[in-house]
């Protein structure tokens, strides 16, 4: 077993000689894979369900597949997200730094440096084709999923820019301007984007700045977010998460086991779409960038801010009883109304008010510090998967911006859509059957 690597140890190997170190090899037998990363609750988590973890090792998960990793896999516990914009003209270039992204991609997927030579071997002329600050660190559970915008079809003038205007989703199209919408546009939108997934922070932001490094000349990043605890999952058998409000979230999400509601409710389907053949298997990601006004509610009392989300906070449990996975009573009569309150979040989100739709969420909070006026610019990075975001994602949207009561705590200040390619099969690059 090689003992892990220190900088003292750089000068025991000759410069140049494109040895490849691997992140995991310096760990496994060392006495280190599970140290100091906290990643024991997530390893049950990730065992729980057959998921899509490669061989032996559950903290790798497998780029190629039907799908890609980092939608149903279950969840792990941090987030770095990137949206691009591709700066070539050229579809050449694109093409090619999606060949180099894939091949990272896999390389960073099971804890090797970014590129075959290493973050401290190579030549001592040219910049290392990683940058060291995930050496010693495991995979972590790593997933990357790709996503491509509208922006990448045709540009706000219509100009079809790479060739690929006629293979344009027909959904794909930039969300709509919801109620109470206040939108940083550079927080927003983007040609592609990148979610990055892991136990360790320190790992998903290695790897978004890797990628960000090899797309150097061919995409500029647009806006990234980080986010920390995770807001759903999509394994069954663990402890519900919570937001930022307190409420347990994710209660009733798509799990990776549900496959009827999975090609039902967030896969792309063969007939969906004739002009986006390339897209079947794949989903579109709706983002939301959601502010919370955590001080205004930290105000309101208990019976209140549970009738805005129409659940306890303690157990999650519907208003109407039962546990936290009973199905909520929206008929249930109180003394001044329905228990569950017509306002409540859960009821305008629930399937039975939005013509049996279901939304994979997989969103996580944030704190991106304070505000001027003192109060934490904190709150919930909504990322949801869906099949088909003009009938699942924007009347949900809508219900909730024109008549949720949570509403009043709630500042929208980021929103784009991608389109999902499915998995990458071995050989291929990511999003392949776009381009071919
Ligand atoms: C447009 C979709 C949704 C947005 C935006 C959204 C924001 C948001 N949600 C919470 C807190 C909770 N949401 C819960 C359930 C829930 N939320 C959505 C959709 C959106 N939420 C759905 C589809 C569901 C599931 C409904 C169901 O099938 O019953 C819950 C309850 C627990 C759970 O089931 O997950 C909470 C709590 C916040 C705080 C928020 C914005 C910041
Ligand atoms: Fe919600």
């Amino acid at each position: 077993m090689r003992a892990r690597r220190t900088p003292d140890d750089e000068t025991d190997e000759p410069r140049s000689t494109g040895l490849r170190p691997s992140r995991r090899a310096a760990l496994v037998g060392g006495g280190g894979l599970l140290a100091g990363v906290g990643l024991a609750g997530g390893f049950a988590a990730g065992r729980a369900v057959a998921d899509d973890s490669t061989g032996d090792d559950p903290t790798v998960f497998d780029l190629h597949g039907t799908h890609q990793p980092g939608i149903v896999t279950p969840v792990q516990d941090r987030l770095h997200f990137a949206a691009f914009d591709v700066t070539t003209e050229s579809r050449d270039e694109l093409v090619e730094m999606l060949r180099e992204w894939t091949k990272a991609a896999d390389r960073l997927m099971h804890g090797d440096s970014a590129g075959p030579i290493g973050p401290t071997s190579g030549d001592y002329r040219t910049p290392p084709d990683d940058t060291g600050e995930a050496i010693g660190l495991p995979p972590s559970r790593l997933t990357l999923t790709f996503g491509f915008g509208p922006g990448l079809f045709t540009d706000a003038d219509g100009v079809d820019r790479f060739g690929l205007a006629d293979r344009r989703p027909a959904l794909l199209e930039p969300l709509p301007h919801f109620p109470e919408d206040a939108l940083d546009p550079e927080r927003s939108n983007g040609d592609l984007c990148i979610q990055a997934c892991a136990d360790d922070p320190q790992v998903a932001v290695h790897a978004i700045r890797n990628l960000a490094r090899i797309g150097f000349g061919t995409v500029r990043m647009r806006w990234s977010q980080l986010g920390f605890g995770k807001t759903s999952s999509t394994t069954t058998g663990e402890e519900t998460p919570r937001n930022l409000f307190g409420f347990k979230d994710g209660t009733m999400n798509i799990t990776a086991d549900e496959d009827a509601e999975l090609d039902e409710h967030v896969w792309v389907g063969p007939d969906d779409d004739p002009d986006a053949g390339w897209l079947v298997g794949g989903s579109y990601l709706a983002v939301r960038r959601i502010n919370m006004r955590i001080e205004t509610w930290d105000r309101q009392p208990l019976g209140a801010q549970e009738e805005f989300i129409g659940r306890t906070k303690g157990g999650g449990a519907p208003l109407s009883g039962g546990t936290e996975h009973s199905q909520p009573d929206f008929d249930m009569k109180g003394s001044t109304g329905p228990v569950m309150p017509e306002d409540s979040h859960v009821r305008l989100v629930h399937p039975s008010h939005n013509g049996g739709s279901r939304i994979l969420r997989r969103g996580y909070n944030f704190v991106d510090g304070s505000t001027a006026l003192g109060d934490l610019d904190a709150g919930l990075f909504f990322l949801a998967y869906v099949r088909d975001p003009d009938r699942q994602f924007i009347p949900m949207q809508n219900a909730m911006a024109k008549n949720d009561a949570m509403m009043e705590y709630l500042k929208f200040t980021g929103s784009a859509l991608f389109a999902v390619p499915p998995g990458t099969r071995k050989g291929e690059y990511i999003g392949q059957a776009l381009f071919t």
